[in-house]
């Protein structure tokens, strides 16, 4: 996808490209309204700042579409298959992670009552366990913040990767 095509579709072209990079309908129907943009840094501008205002609700709505950490995302989809190429560094092989983080993930979901989200790319599993114990520490409105955090850098690098496909 160019800028080029991304500026000059409908509406309704537009919005379906960059769907997958958050679940979150509003985000991306703002993002197409305030085309056209000059640069890829304008556009990735525009995307970070509508995105500064998301707030516990939208945090619940996004996470619907991430899958746990260490949980092959099932399915075709688009948001499936990027999720499964962000946790490829969480190494699946290794059955002691895993079930470290699988139970992380469980004691996570019991103190905060939600999916534990992490911008998984670039991380190795011990990277993501690690961030993990430390953020159960968290009170819940401190955890509110990183998740929120997190879905902003996640939701960026997608929008970024859409354009640099
Ligand atoms: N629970 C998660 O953190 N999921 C994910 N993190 C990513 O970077 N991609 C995901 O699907």
């Amino acid at each position: 996808m160019t800028l080029e095509h991304f500026n000059q579709a409908t509406a309704d072209e537009a919005k379906k490209q960059i769907a997958h990079c958050v679940a979150l309908e509003a985000w991306a129907a703002a993002l197409v309204v305030a085309r056209p943009f000059a640069s890829l840094d304008d556009l990735l501008r525009a995307g970070s700042e509508l995105a500064r205002d998301w707030d516990e609700q939208a945090l619940s709505l996004a996470l619907s579409a991430h899958p746990r950490i260490g949980e092959k995302a099932p399915g075709s989809s688009k948001e499936a298959r990027l999720s499964r190429g962000e946790q490829q560094q969480v190494s699946s092989e290794d059955s002691e992670l895993r079930q470290a983080l699988r139970a992380g993930n469980m004691a996570y979901e019991q103190r905060f009552a939600q999916v534990f989200l992490i911008r998984a790319r670039g991380r190795s599993g011990e990277e993501i366990l690690t961030e993990l114990h430390r953020r159960l520490l968290n009170t819940p409105q401190q955890e509110r913040q990183e998740a929120l955090d997190q879905l902003r850098e996640i939701t960026l690098l997608r929008l970024k990767e859409t354009f640099n496909e």
